[in-house]
Parts: C-alpha cells; structure tokens; sequence
C-alpha cells in the first residue's frame, strides 16, 4: 500500500484527546487545548522603560544644550516598581522615578538619569521630549483579549511566561495519550537481565518510548517483552486497558517464528495498512483491536523508527487538533554516503536515519553510520525513482520536540 495513503487512514480513526486543568509548573510539553486570550493588558498601567525622572513633555518643548529647562524635583520617596504614584505632578515639576514605576498623574514622559544633570533638588533637561518617550503603555506587551495560546500548541517556555504574565495559574491541555509498547521475540532481554547464550538485549522500544514521551507527549506503558509465541502475546494484547496506541515490535516478518500476521487472522484485527512501499519498514502494519489502534513494528533497534514517527505525526494531528506535524522539518543537503555512490532508486520509498549539522552556514544531513557515537538525530524520505546525487536537498524531519 502506498506509504502517504496508509498514513492518511491512520488519522480517520484516532480521536481528539479530552482535556484537563493543568499548573503551570507542570505544563512545559503539554499540548494546550483551547485556545487562551489575555484576561488582563500587560502593563496594566503606564510604566516607566528607565531610572530617571517623569516630566510633563510640555515643560521640555524649549530645552536646549545652551538654554536647558529646569524642573523641580517633587520632594517625595523615589517611584520605585510596585510602589503608589505620587500625587499629580505640577507643571514645571518632576517625579523622581524607578524602572518599572508607575507614571504619575501629571507626566506623560520619562528622562534617563544620565541624560539630564541633577543639582540642588532640580534636574536639567537638554533637550525636548515627546509625550510616551521613557513609557511602556498600557497593553503595550499584551492586549487584554489577544489571543496568547492557541489550541494544540506545545507549551513552550515563552508560553508559559506569556501564561503567567497574564495570571494565569493553570491552562486546559489534552491529557496525555497513552501509548503501549511490547517487545517481541525469544532472543530480547531487558537490561539489567543477565546476558545467557544467543541472546541480546533489546534497544528499539527505549528509541520509541523516548519518542513516544519527548516528542509526542505521551504516557509510556512499558509492556516489556514477550516470547515469539502467539499465546504469549495474545495474552498481553489482551491484557492492556486503557491505552490509545498500542505499538508491537518484531515478528512482522515471514520467518518461522513471526506470528504477527497469523495471529492478527486469529484475532480479526480490522487492518488498516500493511505491505508499505517504503523501506525499512515494508513489513509494518496498522490495525484496530478491541477498539484501540495496534502499530505493528519490524523489529531491530531502529527498524520502526521512521514509521512510528510518521504515524504518529498523523495521529497527533487529530489527537490534539493540530494542523502541523509536531516534528521540526527544516530543508538540508544530504553527505553522499562515504562511497559516493548513493544507492539505486526503485519503486519505494527509502528512508535514512542520520544526524542533520551546521556547516559554514548549510544544513548538511549525514547518513547514519554504523558505529558512531550521535550519529542519529533525523531522517529523510526518499521518494520512489529519486537517487541521492551531489548537491541533493530534502527535508529532513528532526527527532525532537518543535515549539510552534
Ligand atoms: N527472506 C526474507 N527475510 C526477511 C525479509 C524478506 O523480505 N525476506 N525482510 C526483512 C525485513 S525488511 C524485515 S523488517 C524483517 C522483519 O522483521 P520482524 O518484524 O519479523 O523482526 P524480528 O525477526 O522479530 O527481528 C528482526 C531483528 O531485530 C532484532 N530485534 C527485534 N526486536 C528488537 C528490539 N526491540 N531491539 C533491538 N533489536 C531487536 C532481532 O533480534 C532480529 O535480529 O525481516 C527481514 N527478513
Ligand atoms: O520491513 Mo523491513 O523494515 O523493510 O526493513
């Protein structure tokens, strides 16, 4: 089946996730869910941008370097941020006042201490000042009723202050989807368990779940791993409540201990794609169970990595009623790989991992090495018949989280 079309019947059957208050503290990374205006204008009164004094312009209209107006400082405690105005302010007088302050009634400017000359309880001014100079208006950094976070943004760090410069204490966000993740096959274990015979240790579901959580915001269950018999996994499919994916790996395959496409048979799993024309990944498939969506994964530490990572981009979209995909995309040149030959165009997709970097002002992609240390971090898709020839630019999709 054709890798997009697969991706797009994916998206008809995931749901818009429901909501729930949230703090602040704990809402970096969540999804918002409606969009939020301002309840209140920033600053809510004029304030001053400077250490100086506030002045009425008028008074400075004639100020010059030979001919400099005096004003008389009023005789009170300095305005400082957070403290009560002074009464109004008299012609020919000014306020002594603190960045932050609130401007008196009375001024409609603020000088810098360092550009007027201050003697004997008066300050001189140099030159003429327009009403508003020196002043943060009301609202000048957020309307009351602006718009300041809309529905299925990823709270980032400016959100959550914009959030909080408004007063707000918690914000409605999606829950978190929950996303089951199983490991098959007879030869896996965990860490931490004893390495016995001809086994190895299974990497590949430590890659989604790191996806699952920094990427797309989930709730990991981490189901472990189970044997390549068809009981076993049954049993635990059958097993888990609750979750909005469920993501198998291994046993995709035609091999003798690859159960997944007898037992999906067995288990009248409503498929929604399999036999994808994109490699690695050909093997991967989609379907309904017990009503929850089951993403079926070739196994290998890094084999579903770029299907898991597209399916989910789609069913994020409804998820969180997104229009964008949650992983940054940004345009780079591919590194030939270290032969220079590329590799023969056919009739699938080909998708490479590798690892996107800056050099002299470019972002270069270089395809995945074996056997060196960060040399995932992105991939790229290439569509069937295109080869990668010097000079080739694509899209690269970044394996982490983008702030809208
Ligand atoms: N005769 C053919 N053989 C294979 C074909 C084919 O077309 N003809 N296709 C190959 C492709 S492509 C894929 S993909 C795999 C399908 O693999 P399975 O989904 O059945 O995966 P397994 O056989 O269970 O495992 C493959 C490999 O990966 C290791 N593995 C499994 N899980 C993990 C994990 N969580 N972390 C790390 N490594 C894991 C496993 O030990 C195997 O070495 O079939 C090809 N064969
Ligand atoms: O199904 Mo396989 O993942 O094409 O490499």
């Amino acid at each position: 089946m054709d890798f997009y079309k697969a991706l797009s019947t994916v998206k008809s059957f995931a749901e818009e996730l429901e909501k729930e208050w949230v703090s602040l503290d704990r809402a970096p990374g969540r999804v918002c869910g409606s969009t939020i205006r301002a309840s209140l204008s920033v600053p809510s009164s004029p304030l001053s941008r400077w250490d100086g004094f506030a002045v009425g312009s008028i008074d400075t209209a004639t100020a010059s370097v030979s001919r400099p107006v005096a004003l008389e400082i009023v005789q009170s405690e300095p305005i400082t941020a957070g403290s009560y105005t002074e009464p109004e302010v008299a012609p020919g007088r000014c306020a002594k006042i603190m960045t932050g302050g609130l401007i008196p009634p009375g001024c409609d400017a603020v000088v810098r201490y360092e550009d007027v000359t201050e003697r004997e309880g008066r300050i001189f001014v140099r030159s003429p000042v327009s009403a508003g100079d020196g002043i943060i208006k009301t609202g000048q950094l957020i309307r009351k009723g602006q718009i300041i976070t809309r529905k299925g943004t990823v709270i980032s760090p400016y959100n959550l202050c914009i959030l909080a410069e408004t007063g707000a204490a918690t914000l409605p966000a999606f829950r978190k989807p929950r996303i089951g993740i199983l490991a098959i096959g007879d030869e896996l274990l965990l860490p931490g368990e004893r390495l016995d015979g001809p086994k190895r240790y299974a990497g590949g579901q430590y890659f989604l779940a790191g996806l699952a959580e920094k990427v797309f915001g989930a709730f990991v269950l981490n189901l472990g791993i189970v044997r390549d018999s068809p009981e076993e996994i049954e049993k635990t499919v059958k097993s888990v409540k609750c979750i909005d994916l469920l993501v198998t790996t291994g046993g995709t395959g035609k091999g003798t201990k690859d159960h997944i496409d007898a037992l999906w048979k067995t288990l009248n799993v409503k498929e929604l794609f399999s036999g994808l024309n994109i490699k690695p990944g050909k093997s991967s498939r989609c379907g309904i169970f017990n009503d929850t969506l089951w993403l079926a994964l070739p196994g290998g530490a890094m084999g579903g990595v770029v299907i898991f990572t597209e399916v989910l981009n789609e069913i994020a979209k409804i998820w969180y009623d997104r229009r964008e995909v949650l992983t940054p995309r940004i345009r780079v040149e591919v590194s030939l790989t270290p032969d220079g030959n590329g590799f023969e165009p056919g009739s699938n997709y080909l998708s490479f991992l590798g690892f996107v970097e800056r050099k002299d002002g470019e972002f270069m992609f270089r395809l995945q090495d074996d056997n060196i240390y960060r040399s995932v971090n992105a991939y790229i898709i290439v569509p069937p018949g295109e080869n990668i020839v010097p000079g080739y630019t694509t899209e690269a999709t970044l394996l982490m989280s983008g702030w809208d």
